[in-house]
């Protein structure tokens, strides 16, 4: 149980709310963007390979559908609850409108371990769980996308459900599909791509050479696992990394290839028992008060909160995962000089290719990876530079550049398509 300071939703409208007062909404539409739209819940019984049942609980939340049908992945996680997806779908909102994707914003979650589940299992409680929220999702509706331990395959099963229940194949029902089942090229390193070059953007515009940044990483899953590759690649010496088992630091660099193929052959895709020379162990406490250049928290909420913050030793925060900051933490990183690249921004390379995703799908028209990492490329860049010149113009830290961007699009699209029926 979270503590009200560290309520996702809170914490989204307390970050809403600041925007919407620089921007001086009207109150109405303050009221409405406040708040989802729509919200489902859902208790639906999975049977067990022993012959036992029991009844799982799942959320889809809709927050905005002022800019287009609503889009935001669905995550499996003990911890999942109504918050939690009601924060994730506002920050959905925000990032589509951000990267000026045609979506307004949504998130799903199952209250669920899946590490204690067989595939069988994973495979009937997906399926069920499909079908429970298939009232809401579609092609022109709703359209849901991997989030926290949830995969390409889980996707496929949700896209077979619903082309089930249609009697042909529907598609364009959910993104970050295998590519054999009309997934994208270049989707599952799209988000971790996203925030190498947020990385690259920052220290163009601060006059630092990336061949220079020592790197931290929070979280090995597709988000900092792809990242922290992808900033290898560049040139970046990545010196820790972590996942839920715990975290591994080596000064000089670690061999982040060496250990994507290590967690590739883990069953569960965990970096646990990992060893090599000059290799250290270190807790995920300790992980994130390293001190380095760029700080990618790539997990889950709340890791920077007014306890840690004043012991943060990087220079720029790149926040892979959704929501990893509360604003206590981002005061006192705005006091010691600390840049946060906010979620919504660095993050959105994920979804800004589910949409090239979706559109290849609605056309069945698919593009070489060329193409769809040059589109990637050109959308996060565009965003960065209008973040950074709504910072200077408004002498504000990024994520509130990033809220008045993203709070004006769908303010405005509200008020154009007109409130009251
Ligand atoms: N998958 C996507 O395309 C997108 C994901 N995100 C966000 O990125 C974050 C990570 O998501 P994914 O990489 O997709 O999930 P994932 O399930 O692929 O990986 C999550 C990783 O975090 C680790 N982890 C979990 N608890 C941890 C802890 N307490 N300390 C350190 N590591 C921990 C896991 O072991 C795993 O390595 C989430 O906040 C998600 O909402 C944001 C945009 C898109
Ligand atoms: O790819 C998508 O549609 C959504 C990804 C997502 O859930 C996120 O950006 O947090």
């Amino acid at each position: 149980m979270t503590s009200e300071r560290e309520n996702p939703f809170r914490i989204a409208q307390q970050q809403f709310d600041k925007a919407a007062d620089l921007l001086d909404l009207p109150d109405d539409v303050r009221e409405i963007l406040r708040v989802p739209q729509r919200e489902l819940t859902v208790n639906f019984p999975v049977k067990f390979d022993n012959g036992s049942t029991k009844v799982f609980t799942g959320y889809r939340v809709q927050h905005n559908l002022g800019r287009g049908p609503v889009k935001g992945g669905i995550r499996y996680h003990p911890n999942v609850d109504i918050d939690e997806v009601r924060a994730l779908a506002m920050w959905m909102t925000w990032k589509c409108a951000l990267v000026n994707i045609p979506y307004g914003g949504a998130k799903g979650g199952v209250v669920v371990d899946p590490a204690n589940l067989s595939m069988g299992e994973l495979e009937r409680l997906t399926r069920r769980f499909a079908t429970e929220i298939s009232i809401l999702i579609g092609p022109d509706k709703d359209i849901p996308a991997p989030d926290v331990n949830t995969t390409p395959q889980i996707m496929a099963w949700i896209m077979d459900t619903i082309s089930m229940h249609q009697g042909h194949t529907v598609n364009a029902v959910i993104t970050g599909k295998p590519v054999q089942v009309g997934g994208s090229l270049g989707r599952n390193d799209a988000t971790g791509r996203g925030v190498s070059l947020m990385v690259r953007e920052w220290a163009r515009n601060n006059n630092q050479n990336v061949e220079q940044l020592n790197v931290v990483v929070q979280g090995f899953g597709n988000v900092g696992g792809v990242a922290a590759a992808l900033l290898e690649e560049m040139g970046c010496r990545v010196i820790a990394v972590s996942d839920a088992t715990g975290g591994y630091v080596r000064r000089g660099g670690l061999d982040i290839k060496a250990m994507r193929e290590y967690t590739a052959r883990h069953p569960r895709h965990l970096l646990e028992g990992y060893t090599a020379p000059g290799v250290e162990q270190l807790t995920n406490t300790e992980l994130l008060e390293l001190p380095c250049d760029v700080l990618v928290p790539a997990a889950l909420e709340n890791q920077f909160t007014e306890l840690n913050a004043p012991r943060i030793r990087a220079k720029v925060i790149v926040e892979g995962a959704n929501g990893p900051t509360t604003p206590d933490a981002d005061a006192i990183f705005e006091d010691r000089g600390i840049t946060v690249v906010p979620d919504i921004l660095a993050n959105a390379g994920g979804v800004t290719v589910s949409y090239f995703e979706w559109v290849q799908g609605l056309q069945e028209f698919f593009w070489t990876e060329r193409e769809v990492n040059a589109q990637l490329e050109r959308v996060m860049v565009n965003a960065f530079q209008q973040a950074l010149r709504k910072a200077q113009e408004w002498h504000v830290p990024l994520r509130t550049a990033a809220y008045l961007l993203a709070v004006e699009r769908v303010a405005h699209s509200t008020m154009t398509r007109g409130i009251y029926p």
